[in-house]
């Protein structure tokens, strides 16, 4: 997990430390007296939670484990009946073995709006409620996204790296970049963050156009129902949908190759989205112009082989990593957990 940490970043925030009186009054009591907490992999959001919230709960950071949870459990020397609440993010799955483990388990609070990294069906099976804190993300994820492609199609990383490489004096022999005014942009999934980056975009003067389940009232862009359809027409994909069974790989091979040689592809939705071994390829060949990524298939695992190609710009899952949403975040998170214990007490 160490490793996993080093290579997605912990984020250090003012005040993530708990501060001396939390810590002094967690001392006063007995771990077993607090509310045990299962916490799945939220390494960058956690210490905050930590810090805010030190007196409600005795923490069990899972995350932080290299074992299997059941050996987790006893190192720890807690009962897994006692734990009635996990609190997760997408960095780690709770899986059916996880939620099997736990007979007491009534709620998992996620701190995204994905819930792709929950075995939803078991929760079902159990009656276990999943809430979302994530806050209002649209418009930071969708800044993620105009961000990626801006940098992707004006090759600002690449100008950036070439400059560092090349020292003081101007370099001259980068290749073009490209004007984002007149792209037409398909968005696959308009929905809150696929509307926000719209809004975005059409200030730079693109021609937007959508996939979605289906086609929605009120929205002048054309929708097309069909993604490869969606791609001939496009000069640019967005991917802001969720992931489940009928959006896996939702742009695959076919997909890249109507979007075409000059297209760019930004995914700020899941890795999972995209075809990853294909995109490789696509991008390797010369298939598509390039790729703005915020996700990928198989996290925290980034394909080494990308880091060589300059016309790729990639960010560690971080696009609703902003200050203000962690913060806003843990306190939704805070606030679900507190209501749902005092109303099962
Ligand atoms: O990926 C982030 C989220 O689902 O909120």
């Amino acid at each position: 997990m160490e490793n996993i940490l080093k290579k997605w970043g912990i984020y250090q925030f003012p005040g993530a430390q708990p501060s001396m009186a939390m810590e002094d009054k967690h001392n006063l009591k007995d771990d077993r007296e607090f509310q045990p907490l299962l916490v799945f992999g939220p390494p960058t959001i956690f210490p905050i939670f930590e810090a805010q919230n030190s007196h409600n709960y005795r923490f069990l950071k899972a995350y932080s484990s290299q074992v299997p949870l059941h050996q987790f459990l006893t190192e720890q020397k807690v009962d897994p009946s006692s734990i009635q609440a996990i609190l997760c993010n997408p960095v780690q799955k709770v899986s059916a073995d996880a939620i099997r483990l736990l007979p007491s388990l009534r709620i998992i609070v996620t701190t995204s709006a994905g819930t792709d990294h929950i075995d939803l069906v078991e929760c079902s099976r159990h009656s276990i409620q999943v809430a979302s804190t994530a806050g209002d993300h649209a418009g930071d994820v969708a800044d993620m996204a105009v961000g990626l492609l801006l940098d992707v199609v004006c090759k600002i990383s690449a100008a950036d790296r070439h400059v560092r490489k090349r020292g003081p004096s101007m370099p001259l022999n980068l290749s073009f970049g490209f004007k984002l005014k007149g792209k037409r942009v398909g968005i696959v999934g308009l929905g809150k963050i696929g509307t926000a980056v719209a809004e975005r975009l059409e200030a730079f003067g693109c021609s937007m156009m959508y996939n979605s389940r289906k086609e929605k009232a009120f929205i002048s862009y054309p929708f097309y129902s069909n993604v490869v359809e969606l791609a001939g027409d496009s000069d640019v994909l967005v991917l802001c949908c969720s992931l489940n069974e009928e959006t896996r790989h939702i742009v695959n091979r076919e997909v890249m190759l109507a979007l075409g040689k000059d297209g760019f592809i930004v995914n700020v939705g899941r890795g999972g989205l995209i075809d990853e071994k294909e995109l490789m390829q696509c991008l390797m060949e010369g298939e598509i112009g390039g790729a703005g990524l915020d996700v990928f298939e198989n996290e925290p695992i980034v394909p080494t082989d990308l880091f060589s190609l300059d016309n790729v710009v990639l960010s560690p899952h971080n696009s609703s990593f902003t200050s203000d949403l962690f913060h806003e975040s843990c306190k939704l998170a805070a606030e679900t957990l507190q209501v749902f214990f005092s109303s099962s007490s």
